[in-house]
């Protein structure tokens, strides 16, 4: 494959996307229950594009994550320290380590291809990213629970995209409300773009299948605030 494959690319247009996450009602048509009806929540604000990246540009990204430095860190619940169900690794610009469940993530130098398709997030999106999270779930033991992408250490109010290499796997979305529930199933290729608010009023999980023998692969493109520190705890 050559370098230049990943760039030569015709840029995706956000109008050809399959997307519904951001489809607006007409307003005109739009009937109001009563305020002492519980209302039907909006979709959550996503667009999905089915197969973002070719064969050959997976491919390419899929062999570079087989040098990635994965680790399995180990996180603290109820004061009992247990290793997270799934490999990840950090890459970013300096300054922008990550911090989340009380742990500090170092930045670690842009891979070739991590950094070629942060360019094509940013050129076909105008996804201003300086971090990507790489998430490596060995076959469907391995998951993600509930959480929000929510850390004080992210850029308020910026969309995350989520790419998604290998396995096809059930990605819940749900409501932190109302519970409202919807299930997206991410394949090889597809691109999950989140828009703000979504990290703010909905929860995302990824959970076990048992019978799934793949490996997935999932990498996260966040904008973090540059020289974020969390005020140092006393000991
Ligand atoms: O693997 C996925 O699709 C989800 C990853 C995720 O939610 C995260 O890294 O915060
Ligand atoms: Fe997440």
């Amino acid at each position: 494959m050559k370098q230049e494959d990943f760039d030569e690319l015709a840029p995706v247009k956000t109008g050809q996307s399959v997307g519904e996450g951001n489809a607006k009602a007409d307003s005109r048509f739009e009937l109001k229950p009563p305020s002492n009806i519980p209302m039907e929540q909006d979709k959550p604000p996503f667009t999905l594009i089915k197969a973002y990246l070719n064969l050959q540009q997976q491919q390419a990204l899929f062999n570079e994550s087989a040098n990635y430095p994965f680790t399995r860190p180990e996180v603290l619940l109820y004061g009992k320290s247990h290793p997270i169900p799934r490999n990840q690794v950090w890459f970013a610009d300096q300054g922008c380590d990550y911090r989340y469940s009380g742990l500090l993530v170092q930045a670690l130098a842009w891979p070739k291809y991590a950094s070629k398709l942060r360019q094509k997030l940013a050129r076909d999106f105008g996804l201003n990213s300086n971090g990507v999270l790489v998430n490596r779930y060995a076959d469907g033991h391995e998951s993600m629970g509930w959480h929000s992408d929510d850390e004080p250490e992210i850029e308020p109010a910026s969309d995350i995209a989520s790419l998604t290499l290998g396995a096809t796997r059930d990605f819940f979305i749900r409501h932190k409300q109302s519970q409202q529930k919807i299930c997206l199933q991410l394949q090889s290729g597809d691109l999950l773009i989140m828009h703000w608010p979504m990290q703010k009023d909905w929860e995302h999980s990824l959970p076990k299948r048992l019978k799934e023998k793949d490996v997935r692969i999932n990498y996260t493109y966040r904008r973090l605030i540059v020289g974020f520190h969390l005020p140092e705890v006393a000991k």
